[in-house]
C-alpha cells in the first residue's frame, strides 16, 4: 500500500505519541509507509513544527546511523496554570477537609484524564534528565506515579507499609509520617531497583514530608540516587520541613476545621523552574 502524506502524518503522529521518550529509527517509518527516507524527514518536520506550536510536545532528531527520532512530552507554561486553577478549584469544595488538615483527594486521584495531565506536568519538569525509576508509596501516590511513567516511559517501584510473601525478600526502613508522629514502616522489594539508578519520588499530598523523606531514605539502601521530588499538593508546614527540594502544583496555605475554609494557592512548580 502507498501511503499518501496525510496518512503517513497521521499515523507516525499516533505512534510516536504512543511510544514518549523512545528513539524511533526513520528506517521503522521509511519501511512502514513504502517511503524514501527524505519524505519521512519532511513529514518528521511538519509534526515537529505542530507539535511544538500546539504545546503537545518536543520532537527530537538525533542524527546518525544510530540515530533517529524521539516525541518528548512537555507541557507549555499556559497549560501548567491551567491545570492548578482547575486543581485549586476542586479542592477548595469544603466537604473535602479531613481530620488533622488533609483533603479528601482519591476522587481527583482516580480522574484518568486529570492525573495524565498532572503526569505530563511532572514529566515535563524532568523532561531532559536521567530518571530510571519513579517511585512512590501507597496508596494514593500511585495513580500519579503511573502517569509520570508513561510519559518518561520509565517503570513504577510502589513501596508498601507492611511485608507480603509475593514481594519476596524485602528491604525495609522505619521512619515518622504525618503530624501524628507515628513511626511506620516502608518496605521495598529487593528485586525493585538496581544500584546507580536515579529515582524521581512522587506522592498525592506531603505535609510534614516525613513520607518523602522517607523514600530518600530508602533509596540509600538501594544505594541509589534522589533525582527529584514531586507531590500534588503540599500543605503550609510551619515547622522545618524534612524534604525541602520538591515541585508542589497547588499550596494548602490555610485550613479552618472550624470555619470549615480552605485556602489554596499555587504550589512551586514555575520557581522551582518547572517547564
Ligand atoms: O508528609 P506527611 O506528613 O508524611 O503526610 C503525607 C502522607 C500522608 C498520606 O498518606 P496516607 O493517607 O497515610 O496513606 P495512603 O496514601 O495509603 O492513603 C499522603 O498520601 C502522604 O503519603
Amino acid at each position: 500500500m502507498k501511503w499518501k502524506r496525510s496518512e503517513r502524518l497521521v499515523d507516525m503522529t499516533h505512534y510516536l505519541m504512543e511510544h514518549p521518550q523512545q528513539l524511533i529509527p526513520l528506517t521503522f517509518f521509511a519501511d512502514s509507509y513504502q517511503s524514501a527516507k527524505s519524505s519521512i524527514s519532511e513529514d518528521l518536520s511538519i509534526v515537529k513544527e505542530t507539535f511544538e506550536e500546539r504545546g503537545i510536545g518536543l520532537l527530537v532528531t538525533v542524527p546518525g546511523a544510530a540515530g533517529g527520532v524521539k516525541y518528548i512530552p512537555k507541557v507549555q507554561e499556559r497549560q501548567v496554570k491551567e491545570i492548578v486553577e482547575e486543581l485549586k478549584s476542586e479542592l477548595a469544595h469544603s466537604d473535602r477537609l479531613l481530620p488533622g488538615g488533609y483533603l479528601f483527594m482519591t476522587d481527583l486521584l482516580g480522574n484518568p484524564e486529570l492525573v495524565n495531565r498532572v503526569g505530563k506536568v511532572f514529566a515535563s519538569a524532568f523532561f531532559d534528565q536521567k530518571i530510571d525509576v519513579i517511585m512512590t508509596v501507597a496508596t494514593k501516590g500511585i495513580s500519579i506515579a503511573h502517569a509520570i511513567a508513561r510519559h518518561l516511559n520509565v517503570p513504577v517501584v510502589v513501596v508498601r507499609r507492611d511485608n507480603k510473601v509475593t514481594e519476596g525478600s524485602t528491604v525495609s526502613i522505619n521512619y515518622v509520617s504525618g503530624s501524628s508522629r507515628r513511626i511506620q514502616t516502608m518496605v521495598l522489594s529487593k528485586r525493585s531497583m538496581k544500584s546507580g539508578q536515579r529515582v524521581l519520588i512522587t506522592d498525592d499530598f506531603m505535609k510534614v514530608g516525613g513520607t518523602m523523606n522517607g523514600m530518600k531514605n530508602l533509596l540509600e539502601e538501594f544505594d541509589c540516587t534522589l533525582a527529584g521530588c514531586a507531590v500534588l499538593v503540599e500543605a503550609e508546614h510551619p515547622d522545618e520541613r524534612l524534604v525541602d527540594d520538591y515541585y508542589s502544583l497547588v499550596k494548602l496555605k490555610e485550613v479552618n476545621e472550624k470555619d470549615r475554609t480552605i485556602e489554596l494557592t499555587e504550589g512551586n512548580y514555575f520557581s522551582k523552574g518547572g517547564n
